[in-house]
């Protein structure tokens, strides 16, 4: 007897699922290994950056008081009375009417309050000393970079949950992290399921295709952060599933399997899940593709039943298993970036579920337009190629046309949504 599928509308399964998500683990990892890892704790400037007073400029530090009268027609005359570079401190004290030759970087010597660029003294030498004269006046705090102008001690730089990239890289090392906690990656689990899948390296055979999903979530999980653990194809046989998702489930945070989770004769994940003693959260979701995506939990740990389809496969991954593990990476925003774009051909088809059309989202004039790409049915794999975006057509709905403000969800961005 079939048993009747309940589609539930797609926010309310994405909060079933959420309700399971965790944060994770820590570790700590070089400096020189933490880019593209997200923070683990906030990072606090503990010291003020820069930590000095410094010249912005290669010149002469001086005091500005002594400049006051400086003009064209009365140059103001100054004793030159050291030479410091960057990583230098001036051992003189500087007294009136005498400056420091000062290079970019270099602290400003005391009794000095403003700086002479280059460009703007002349030098000269006079009796074997060297002295410079200025043609007008300075204020004090000229051409100063002052101690904390970039940020003051105490301050929060990056909160816990960040994407390390280049410039989080930089700021670790200037406060002094040759490690770094980071979030640890969550692993997961893939196995496809289906007697039709050949290996990759396998020649075409009648009825047979290749394993394409497996490879395609391997992606997704290494552009959402985690770590995959290949578990290989599957064949359809419940007892062989099983014995393997049981085997496979103490060593990853979640699991993921593609295919039978249909009304097929030989779709299993069913039966596996009700032997497995867990809980299915659902088995249906309002949405296209992936309608019979299928997300059950057994003590807490989340199995993914992703469709066979690549194109539902894909879908489901994006919408249900990167919340998670974003979450486990400490993100407060874990779902794909939101925005809207103007929608740049017609799409007629009637939208009895929620529509997830593959799009390429491009910026033109400062605004956002969506393409849909290649062929939109969940069985379609090429559309995937091009698709940098998600255009999302609510359900109930019909007839977008070119020019229409839609809802895009981007799936190459960083920064993500918090809902
Ligand atoms: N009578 C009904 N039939 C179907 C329904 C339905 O509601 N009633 N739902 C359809 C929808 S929607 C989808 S999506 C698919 C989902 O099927 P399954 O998740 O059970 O997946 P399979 O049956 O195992 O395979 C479906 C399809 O995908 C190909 N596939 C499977 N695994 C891979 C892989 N690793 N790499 C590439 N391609 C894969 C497989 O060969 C099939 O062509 O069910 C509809 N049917
Ligand atoms: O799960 Mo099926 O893709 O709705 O397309
Ligand atoms: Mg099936």
């Amino acid at each position: 007897m079939l048993e009747k599928r309940n589609p539930i509308p797609v926010a309310e399964a994405i909060q079933k699922v959420m309700l399971y998500a965790r944060e994770g683990e820590k570790e700590r990892v070089p400096l020189t290994e933490a880019y593209g890892r997200y923070l683990a704790e906030d990072l606090y400037a503990d010291h003020d950056v820069p930590p000095f007073d410094r010249s912005p400029y290669d010149g002469f530090a001086i005091r500005a008081a002594d400049s006051a009268l400086a003009s064209l027609d009365h140059p103001v005359e100054l004793e030159v009375i050291e030479t410091i570079g960057a990583g230098q401190v001036a051992a003189k004290a500087v007294a009136a009417f005498q400056a420091v030759r000062i290079m970019t970087g270099a602290p400003i010597p005391d009794g000095c309050d403003a700086v002479v660029m280059l460009e703007l003294a002349k030098q000269y030498e006079r009796n074997g000393k060297t002295y410079i004269s200025i043609k007008r006046p300075f204020r004090s705090g000229d051409n100063i970079s002052f101690q904390g102008e970039d940020v003051k001690k105490g301050e929060v730089l990056a909160e816990k949950g960040t994407f390390i990239n280049p410039g989080v890289q930089a700021l670790l090392a200037t406060f002094g992290y040759s490690e770094v906690k980071v979030a640890q990656k969550p692993k997961i689990g893939i196995a496809a399921t289906g007697n039709e899948l050949l290996d990759v390296s396998e020649p075409l055979v009648p009825g047979k295709i290749r394993n394409s999903n497996a490879y395609m979530i391997q992606a997704q999980v290494l552009r959402s952060g985690a770590t995959p653990v290949d578990l290989g194809k599957l064949p359809d046989d419940p007892d062989q599933c099983l014995a393997a998702i049981e085997q496979a489930l103490p060593d990853v945070d979640f699991l993921i399997t593609t295919g039978g989770v249909s009304v097929g004769d030989y779709d299993y994940l069913p039966v596996i899940y009700e032997r497995l003693g867990a809980e299915v959260l659902f088995n249906k979701v309002a949405m296209r593709p992936g309608s019979v995506t299928t997300v059950a939990q057994l003590d807490g740990k989340l199995l993914f039943g992703l469709s066979g389809n690549p194109s539902a496969c894909y879908v489901g991954y994006e919408l249900f298993v990167r919340p998670v593990v974003r979450t486990m990476l400490y993100s407060s925003t874990p779902h794909l970036y939101k925005t809207k774009a103007i929608l740049l051909e017609d799409f007629t088809k009637p939208n009895p579920f929620t529509r997830f059309v593959r799009s390429y989202v491009s910026a033109q004039g400062g605004q956002l337009y969506a393409s849909p790409v290649g062929m939109d049915k969940s069985n379609i794999v090429t559309s995937l190629a091009k698709a940098n975006a998600l255009t999302v057509l609510p359900g109930g709905t019909r007839g977008f046309v070119k020019g229409d403000l839609v809802d895009v969800w981007l799936l190459d961005s960083e920064e993500g949504s918090a809902q």
